[in-house]
Order: C-alpha cells, then structure tokens, then sequence
C-alpha cells in the first residue's frame, strides 16, 4: 500500500515570549485535524517543540496534496484565532500571506512529506528542531547516512553497503529551488564541502542507492526569503525511514550526541549547540538554545502506533547536561567572534545601521 506522510509545522502563538503553545491553541489544532481522520486522513499526530506546533498526517493523496495543506492551513489559522483570543505572542506568526494558494509552501510553515510503499513493518522517526536553521540536520544526517565511524550499518549491512544519494539544496537561490544530488560514498568530500556551510546548504533528500527508496526528507524553507525580513528562525523538521535497508534507530539519534554549534538561539542570531529534547519541550529561557526532538513512529495500512520519544531514556539526560556547558562557554564570550553570526545572517538589522553611522565617523 503506498502512503503519504506529511509534517507540517509553524508558530502561531505562544505564552509570555516565545516559549510554548498554550494548551488550548494546541486543543484547537489538534481537533481541526482530528476531524479529518478517517476522512481525508489515515491518522494524524499533533506534538510541538518550543513554540512550534508540529502536524504529521498519514494519508494516500501523494505529496503537496492541496487538501491536506489546504487543512493543515486552516488548523493553524483556527489555532491562531485561539492564540489571538488568548493575548498569546506572535499569534499567527509563521502565517506569512493572507491566503491559501493552494500549497503550504512559501506560505510559512515547515513542510516535509514523502510517499512511498509501506513495508510490512514501517518504522520511522519525525525531527523537529526549534530556534534554529534548515541545514541543522545537516552533520546528524551525514554521519548517520554516510560516515561508518557512526553508522555501523554502512559496514555491517550488505542492503547499505552500495551507500546512499544525497539532495542538497542551496538556500541562498530563492527565485526557484536549486539542488544537486551527489553518491555517498564516492562523492563524500564533495557533500562534506557543501554541508559545512548549514546557512547556505542543506539536505533535502537522501534514498538508497541499492533500493531506490527515498530514506529522509528535510523542510528546507528560509522564512525569510518569504517574508523579505526577519520573522523567527528556519527550524526545521524531517521524517526519515529506519531500520533493515536504512540506518538503524540507535544509529540515527547518536550523531546528535555531538551536540553541534548551530545558528539560531536568542533573536537567531548566535551559535550554540543542538540540545535534543523530549518533544513537547518548552523553548529554552537559557538564550532560546537550539532544540531538536525526535519521535518513532511505526506505521500499519497508514495508521500511526503511539511514538517512542527518542531523546527521553538517561542517556541523554547526561548530554542536555554537556549541552549547557557548552551553551554557556559560548554565551561567556557574549558578542564576540563565532558567539555571534557572521553579517550576512544576522536576523536583526540594529548592528548593521549602527554600523553604518560609525562608518561616517571613521577618518
Ligand atoms: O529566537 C527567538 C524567537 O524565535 P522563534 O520565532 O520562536 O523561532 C527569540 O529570541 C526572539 O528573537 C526574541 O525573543 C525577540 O523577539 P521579538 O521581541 O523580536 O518578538
């Protein structure tokens, strides 16, 4: 049977900053979308990840299917009315135009959907990351997709060995997408030239090289290409298949382990380290701290089973802690050098007049 699964996310509102939905907008989301089960949907699932509000729907229409953005459209603007109701900050947020065109992208919310014939057991992971950037799953996907020192698999599997093709898409081309699809492993310091750079590239897709099947998809949209100025972070979110021809789940979550120095935090403007979370986690009061969370899903005929929290069991207990002390190194050196984004990505736009006073006043 082929299914469609499709993770839909925005900000609509929150509580006192831009911290967490309040119960009731994710109520009122959760119910728009509900209703539609068994109709349009298969199933759905409504979690969120700081202020953002997530939406995976299961269903058979294929991908960018205008029914199903179409509903997602009207949950978050049903969600909004709540957050306005409610005095919440930010109401409506990511909603970035007035109306629905027919597709959910370029209107705002994250989008990453992937159809493709159920296994007779299909398990799969949903990340979603908050306060951060699109090329945030970049190093967490390479290493568990194409690097062996993480992904025993790659060795150890005769369905990996072939490797897998990567889609990486430049974000800086905002007329129309732009990507390049390169083959791990021989063009591995290839795709390792362009991830470096998760402000201008990101991973889009990876498929296996032996079976065709598409493995990850990542949200890759730049809120700010839509909007024209700044409206809150990138963050990103990805559904990627596990297990048998793909990595395995405990070889997806340990590249996070590495807790890698992304863009983002307090006014999307900083470097700290990726923090995995449970999902439903408030965002960070420490400097908005980049999150990521992931749940394991497995699928039946398009129904879901209810998630495993990946980041939930101790052993991450004890890498949030080294997360903070990384956090806070970083935040000792304030303004200074890599704790700050270059120019070019700095969300606010105050440094950049002041900059241009000064310059009067240079001799
Ligand atoms: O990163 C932040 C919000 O990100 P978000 O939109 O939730 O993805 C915050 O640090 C804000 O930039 C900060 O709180 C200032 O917010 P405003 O006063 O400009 O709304």
């Amino acid at each position: 049977m082929k299914v469609t699964l499709s993770v839909l996310k925005a900000d609509i509102g929150s509580i006192g900053g831009h911290t967490l939905p309040s119960r009731r907008v994710l109520a009122k989301v959760e119910e728009a979308v509900r209703a539609e089960v068994g109709r349009l949907l298969l199933d759905a699932y409504v979690f969120h990840i700081g202020d953002d509000i997530v939406l995976l729907l299961s269903h058979t229409r294929g991908v960018g299917d205008k029914e199903v953005h179409a509903l997602a459209w009207r949950a978050f603007l049903e969600g909004t009315e709540t957050a306005r109701a409610e005095g919440l900050y930010g109401a409506g947020q990511d909603l970035l135009k007035d109306a629905f065109t027919g597709n959910l992208h370029g209107l705002g919310p994250q989008v990453a959907e992937m159809e493709f014939e159920e296994r007779p057991s299909e398990p799969f992971v949903v990340l979603a990351a908050d306060k951060t950037e699109p090329g945030a799953f970049n190093l967490p996907l390479y290493l568990a997709f194409a690097d062996p020192m993480h992904c025993p698999g790659l060795l150890l599997s005769p369905e990996m060995r072939p490797g897998f093709r990567f889609r990486v898409m430049d974000l800086a081309r905002t007329e129309r997408d732009s990507s390049v699809d390169l083959e791990a492993p021989e063009r591995l310091y290839d795709l390792a030239a362009l991830l470096r750079d998760p402000h201008r590239f990101a991973i889009a897709g990876i498929w296996s090289r032996r079976h065709g099947e598409q493995a990850a998809v990542v949200s890759t949209t730049r809120l700010r290409n839509i909007a024209g100025r700044y409206v809150g972070k990138d963050d990103p979110v990805a559904i990627v298949r596990v297990q048998k021809i793909f990595p395995a789940t405990e070889e997806l979550a340990p590249p996070f382990a590495l807790l890698p120095f992304v863009a983002g935090d307090t006014r999307g403007s900083h470097h700290l380290p990726l923090m995995p979370v449970r999902a439903n986690t408030q965002a960070s009061s420490f400097f908005c701290v980049p999150m990521v969370c992931g749940l394991a899903f497995s699928l039946k005929e398009g129904r879901l089973s209810e998630p495993v929290d990946l980041f939930a069991d101790p052993a991450w207990d004890a890498l949030r802690l080294r997360a903070m002390e990384k956090a806070q190194d970083m935040r000792r050196q304030g303004f200074y050098g890599p704790a700050m984004l270059p120019m070019e990505e700095l969300e606010y736009t105050g440094i950049a007049e002041r900059l241009r006073e000064l310059e009067r006043e240079f001799g």
